[in-house]
């Protein structure tokens, strides 16, 4: 048990609480509650856990949280007609489509319909290039929030080797250009990367967003290395139970890292607090008013 427990759910407590802080001051100021619409089509259960606890957390900031639950057949049409009404929505200040969307419905279509400027998941091709370019945009909540445990870890990060593991457009792709914006050194590395461990045994901060339960095992780790692990993977716990578990062999790497996120109460509810974070973000810059500053 050598690694640092970094206390995910305490750090979005704690962040949650400086949104909250603001919240008034902008009521006061733009004579509304910043605003946050999320969409949820279907009904697939995990995604419906997500919808209710961000509700929760929405109301919990003092923001107004406008919910729409679509059927599972809703037509791309129907769907793209919901985001051009919460586009045009002066009380919308942030809107989340929550992915996976159902197979008749191209999810780059819809992305691209969100105004950017109320794009609080940061996934609109505009931020991506802002964050690609160094402009000031949206920046996806999961990668912020693992930059925010890193930097608070760390301190600066300045020269040291990172290796993301995973490319994907909401996680792996935007946390290599955070990082790479940190001044890190930064390799990406995928399911067609040859000798991972090799690659990976090289990193001062490794980051696993993969989705593969417990693939990364102690012999990768380089000892005193800093570990930041998204995946979020339910498995059989036996007794027909189940229980979630990260990307990272948790029990054993745990034994080499420097410090570790442990999965639940790591990522997850910093994802959660980011997302209030850039909705008060997108609220401000709405209403012309500087953003608070420390969030
Ligand atoms: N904590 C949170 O808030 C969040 C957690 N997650 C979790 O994070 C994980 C990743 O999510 P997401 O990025 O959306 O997943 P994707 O499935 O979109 O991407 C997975 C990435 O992992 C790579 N990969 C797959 N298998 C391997 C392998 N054997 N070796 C190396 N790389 C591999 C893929 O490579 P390739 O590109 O070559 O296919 C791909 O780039 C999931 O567990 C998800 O549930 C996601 C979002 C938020
Ligand atoms: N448009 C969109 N934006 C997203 O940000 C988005 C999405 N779609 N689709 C699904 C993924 C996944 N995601 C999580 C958020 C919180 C936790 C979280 O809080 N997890 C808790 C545990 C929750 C539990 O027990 O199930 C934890 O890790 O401690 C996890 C995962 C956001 N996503």
């Amino acid at each position: 048990m050598g690694a640092a427990l970094i206390d995910g759910k305490a750090f979005a407590a704690g962040l949650r609480g400086r949104v909250a802080d603001a919240v008034p001051a902008f009521a006061a100021a733009a004579g509304r509650a910043p605003g946050l619409a999320v969409v949820l089509v279907g009904e697939d259960p995990a995604s419906a856990v997500y919808v209710r606890s961000k509700g929760r957390a929405v109301e919990e900031a003092g923001m107004a949280g406008f919910e729409h639950r679509l059927p599972a057949d809703t037509t791309q049409a129907d769907l793209l007609a919901l985001v051009a009404t919460l586009n045009a929505d002066p009380a919308v200040d942030g809107i989340l489509v929550q992915l996976p969307l159902p197979p008749q419905i191209a999810e780059d279509a819809v992305i691209a319909a969100i105004d950017p400027d109320k794009d609080v998941d940061g996934f609109h091709v505009v931020n991506a290039g802002r964050l690609a370019t160094g402009q000031a945009g949206f920046v996806p909540c999961t990668p912020l929030g693992c930059l925010m445990l890193l930097q608070d870890r760390l301190g600066s990060l300045k020269g040291l080797e990172a290796v993301v593991i995973g490319r994907s457009n909401i996680v792996g792709k935007p946390m290599a250009a955070m990082l790479t914006q940190a001044d890190c050194t930064v390799t990406i590395a995928h399911s067609r990367t040859r000798d991972l461990p090799g690659i990976v045994r090289r990193a001062d901060i490794v980051v696993a967003a993969v989705g593969r339960a417990e693939m990364v095992r102690a012999e990768w780790i380089k000892p005193g290395a800093t570990v930041i692990d998204v995946g979020i993977n339910r498995i059989d716990a036996g007794a027909g139970k189940t229980k979630l578990v990260g990307d990272v062999a948790y029990s054993e790497v745990v034994d080499v890292a420097g410090a570790i996120t442990p999965v639940p109460g790591g990522v997850g509810p910093m994802t959660i607090a980011c997302l209030l974070r850039n909705t008060l973000v997108a609220a401000c810059r709405r209403a012309g008013l500087a953003a608070p500053e420390g969030l």
